[in-house]
């Protein structure tokens, strides 16, 4: 199979069509620009004479060697750690290929085998995807993926995959070069012969130049809206004076309380506006990190990059989104051997069945989508199977019972499925190593949850692959851009600046949302504002997922500095000063064999290990009692103690010098998918409030700790806005009701408002709005996506904020816990069905409440002024205002009450309307907000004479 008309079958045509038609119009690769030339061949038309045989042979591993099973259950002893007991038993058993490719039967469930089989690219974690963390990890240059096995975890199940993946290469890539070189030579011709010669031609002393660059936001757009911030600033000043100065005297209570909220409101947009002050674009070279690190006739210098998939319920995380992770990981890798325009093939798995859902005529001929298919019927048919729990639990293929058959109750599991014993494929390439692990789960220890499994992923990938980098990535957050590890790399490996970087965060971008993004799930202010703005600072947040990270960041290192200011020469983190190995068991714990690898700062494994007992240490490393007394979880890897396990993760990092990077490829490197119904996305965004909270109210609350570090202060300033946040919820619930509170009452948070007066306050609106233009301009962000932003900003405050607030007060307080819980990733069952889907829950209590007073006090002011003529109009204006604005506000959250089928159902209807008409009438009946003196009933606003 020749290799360049490889990257020409048809379904690199989509990817080469997408990237023609709405991409960057060139070569992702080499730069060079695609174009039809006049009067001559188009070149894309020559191409595809020679792709038609490929098609056919594209994943045909027909000749890949036999290779063996390799699977290790061990069975930890529950103590705590330590090596006693530690009973890991390997069984390896060989399994011949068929001519069609390789099949690992790997469980039995009753009649059926769980396989992989890796000429369809299919992985299939036993049983149905659901119970484990997995590894993979092949010797360098080559791709692993490890799972991780982690069972129990809140709610039930939990499982990790963790892959391991280099981004090297080698002779197909001098075999790329060749056939670039030829390219490039034919379009230089043709680009002579119309007089435009392409400027991004890769020139050879490009290698040493930087691999990125900062791009500031152009001074016409950042000088006005910095100017704007100013002037909001002052009109703000001007505000407060006037409105801490003229009390209202017949409603002291309503105006003292809502300058209260004001001056809330004004220290929170303080905390949000500030970071947002030297917001900067980055271009990464992809190019120029070719050259630089893959010189002709060399082994690639690309670093290793280990990658951790984590999922814990098979039923909110269903196995065909994971499996579909797993396969855009190794898709990365099939796209880097074989290079070139071929970046979206990895999309393939999961965009293939979207698409060919929508489009089923590009399953005519596609030879993907029929392989896709049995992939996801097989998934699917394992799924279903794998619901009916038979009796006595699953048994392995050799009739012994599976030991991960209670969730939380489990020895650590391990298993290698691929690329190891050497396997090879066709081309005499290494396969993938992939590798399954479960963290032993026993009844009285703490998992972490997700930090848990992170770090156990960490300890096993460092003993087994080592790569100097590490991915992470949600199970539903697939892989969907080839280049993503090679953009992180533009940063990771820069050899100025790399050094302090401790991770690359990619925007999370979104699948399946509904057009108009009703509940703001794509979070498009967030990740295309603020983190642009942190960027300029000193690096965006860890959101989680998406996320290149340097491995020596995660070991709790301060972040090297530079020798002599000017000298390129670092400090080396790990091993100064030097530290006993005593002291280095104490914060990593009880395991020579992973201290000793946290000490290779180019990470590896040495070339000589035995496979059986570095899979013992694995198994080691996963036992739950091996954090005991160390300091994983406190100082090192994924940082323990809220729910929201990524903004500590992140600040520590930021705590100890290390600088973050944010990165957005034009094509989006990840996917992933949101809860788009209204009850599922309250509960994600309670959440994360209620991690916010826990950090609030932690050692780690970024109002109080880490001073005298590397944290910059306006880097500051963002981490306790994300965890002061909540609270808003309270004065904005206040404000909320004010507006009915005013119309029923009559009475205003403000006096007969002056001439000066109105002039603040316009003014002070249009600098609110002059800012939100300003910004959405620089950010490159849609007014709909803005407007979305501010009425779920509102939404969510007077629901889920407030409800993460007290649960975190209890559980701080009083150790009320609760569980995390997993947001459900819809399988893609189209038409948005799921936007409309509607779960009772308490978090719709206020809103709904909210919202009928406000409307009860519209209608009430309303006929009121009719009944009293024109000149109650005017002071019910601003009152009315008031109400519209909050009902404006809240209009997304009346639309997900009502749904599609026009059905409230009756609780919510009856608990609100019940709330809301005691809420008046005890208003109607103590007043404390009004002078005693008045006639009661006037206050209503209804005249009662009649
Ligand atoms: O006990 C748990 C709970 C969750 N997860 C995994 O964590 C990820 C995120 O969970 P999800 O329910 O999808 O939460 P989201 O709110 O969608 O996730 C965002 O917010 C989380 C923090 O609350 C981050 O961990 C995620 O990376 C980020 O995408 C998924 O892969 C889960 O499998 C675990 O491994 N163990
Ligand atoms: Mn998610």
């Amino acid at each position: 199979m020749s290799f360049c008309s490889s990257m020409l079958m048809k379904p690199e045509r989509t990817c080469y069509e997408y990237e023609r038609k709405e991409g960057s119009q060139a070569c992702p690769q080499c730069k060079t620009r695609y174009k039809r030339v006049k009067g001559s061949p188009r070149v894309e038309g020559d191409e595809e004479e020679d792709e038609i045989d490929d098609l056919e042979h594209e994943f045909d591993y027909g000749n890949i060697e036999a290779s063996s099973f390799t699977q290790v259950v061990g069975a930890m002893p529950s103590g705590r750690g330590g090596h006693a007991g530690s009973t890991g038993s390997a069984t390896s058993s060989k399994n011949d290929s068929s001519s069609q490719g390789l099949e690992f039967p790997l469980l039995t469930y009753g009649e059926e085998d769980v396989q992989i089989s890796y000429d369809q690219h299919a992985i299939i974690v036993p049983p149905f995807a659901s119970q484990g963390n997995g590894i993979h990890q092949t010797p360098a240059g080559h791709q692993h993926l490890v799972c991780v096995h982690t069972r129990s975890m809140v709610p039930e199940k939990d499982i990790a995959l963790y892959g391991y993946g280099s981004i090297a290469w080698k002779e197909r890539m001098e075999e790329w070069r060749k056939r670039q070189n030829h390219k490039l030579q034919v379009v230089k011709h043709q680009g002579d012969n119309d007089g435009e010669l392409d400027p991004d031609l890769p020139m050879m002393d490009e290698g040493r130049q930087p691999l990125s660059r900062k791009l500031p936001i152009s001074s016409s757009k950042i000088s006005p809206y910095r100017l704007i911030i100013i002037l909001r600033l002052v009109v703000l000043g001007f505000f407060f004076h006037y409105r801490i100065l003229h009390p209202v005297p017949d409603a002291y209570g309503l105006w003292m309380t809502s300058v209260i909220c004001e001056i809330w409101f004004a220290v929170s947009w303080i905390l949000d506006q500030f970071p947002k002050w030297y917001p900067i674009e980055r271009e990464t070279y992809l190019d120029r990190l070719s050259l630089r690190y893959e010189k002709e006739g060399r082994p690639s210098e690309l670093a290793d990059v280990d990658i951790f998939v984590s999922t814990v319920d098979p039923m909110k995380e269903p196995p065909l989104i994971t499996a579909n992770t797993v396969l855009s990981i190794l898709a990365v890798d099939i796209q880097l051997t074989k290079s070139c325009a071929m970046c979206q093939m990895m999309v393939q798995p999961c965009l293939l069945l979207k698409h060919f859902q929508r489009h089923p005529n590009l399953l005519e001929n596609g030879f993907h989508s029929r392989e896709y298919d049995e992939f996801k019927v097989r998934v699917n048919r394992l799924v279903a199977m794998a619901q009916k729990v038979p009796e006595d639990g699953w048994t392995m293929q050799d009739g012994t019972p599976w030991p991960g058959n209670n969730v939380r109750d489990h020895p650590g599991m391990i298993q290698l499925f691929l690329g190891h014993d050497g396997l090879r494929d066709v081309d005499g390439n290494e396969l993938p190593r992939l590798v399954y692990v479960s963290r032993e789960k026993r009844p009285g220890f703490e998992h972490h949850k997700k930090a848990g499994a992170m770090n156990a992923l960490v300890r096993v990938s460092a003993v087994l692959s080592n790569a100097p980098y590490l991915l992470n990535v949600d199970c539903d957050h697939y892989i969907n851009n080839s280049k993503a590890l090679r953009e992180a790399m533009c940063f990771m490996m820069d050899p100025t600046s790399g050094k302090k970087v401790c991770y690359v965060q990619f925007p999370q971008r979104f699948d399946g949302i509904d057009r108009h993004d009703r509940y703001s799930n794509r979070n498009v202010v967030f990740f295309d504002i603020n983190m642009k703005g942190l960027d300029g600072l000193q690096g965006p947040i860890y959101v989680g997922t998406g996320c290149v990270f340097r491995r020596q960041a995660l070991y709790g290192y301060d972040a090297p500095v530079r020798k002599k200011p000017p000298s390129k020469t670092w400090t080396n983190i790990a091993s100064s000063p030097p530290v006993s190995q005593e002291k280095l068991e104490k914060r990593f714990g009880q395991s020579p064999v992973f201290v000793a690898s946290t000490l290779r700062e180019n990470g590896g494994i040495p070339d000589k290990v035995n496979l059986t007992s570095h899979l013992k240490e694995a198994m080691h490393l996963i036992s739950c009692g091996y954090e005991d007394k160390t300091e994983w979880g406190k100082e090192v890897g994924w940082i323990y103690g809220s729910v929201t396990e990524d903004i500590l993760t992140g600040f520590k990092m930021h705590c100890h010098g290390w600088r973050s990077v944010y990165c957005i490829p034009k094509r989006p490197a990840f996917k992933g998918s949101a809860p788009i119904n209204l009850s599922d996305r309250l509960h994600q965004v309670l959440r994360w409030a209620l991690g916010s909270v826990e950090i609030f109210l932690s050692k780690h609350c970024p109002i109080w700790y880490g001073y005298g570090g590397g944290l910059k202060g306006l880097e500051r300033f963002s981490y306790i806005n994300s965890v002061v946040y909540p609270w808003t919820s309270i004065p904005l619930l206040v404000y909320c009701t004010l507006p009915a509170i005013c119309l029923l009452t009559g009475k205003f948070i403000v006096p007969e408002i002056s001439n000066y007066a109105s002039i603040i306050f316009m003014a002070l609106f249009i600098s609110i709005a002059a800012t939100g233009i300003l910004e959405m301009q620089w950010g490159g962000v849609g007014i709909d996506d803005w407007w979305r932003n501010e009425q779920f900003w509102v939404i969510g405050g007077v629901s889920s904020h407030l409800f993460a607030l007290f649960q975190g007060l209890l559980k701080v307080l009083a150790g009320v816990s609760t569980n995390f819980t997993v947001t459900s990733k819809g399988g893609d069952d189209g038409e948005f069905s799921e936007l409309y889907v509607f779960k009772w829950t308490t978090l719709l209590i206020p809103p709904t409440t909210l919202l009928i007073i406000n409307i009860i006090g519209v209608v009430v002011g309303i006929a009121d002024a009719v009944n009293n003529g024109y000149d109650s109009w005017g002071p019910l204006f601003g009152k009315l205002f008031f109400a519209i604005w909050v009902i404006m506000h809240l209009y997304p959250f009346l639309k997900g009450l009502i749904g599609k089928q026009d059905r409230v159902p009756t609780v919510i209807l009856i608990w609100s309307i019940l709330l809301a008409s005691i809420m008046t009438l005890v208003w109607v009946r103590v007043n404390p907000f009004v002078s005693r003196d008045g006639p009661i009933l006037e206050i209503c606003g209804l005249n009662c004479d009649e």
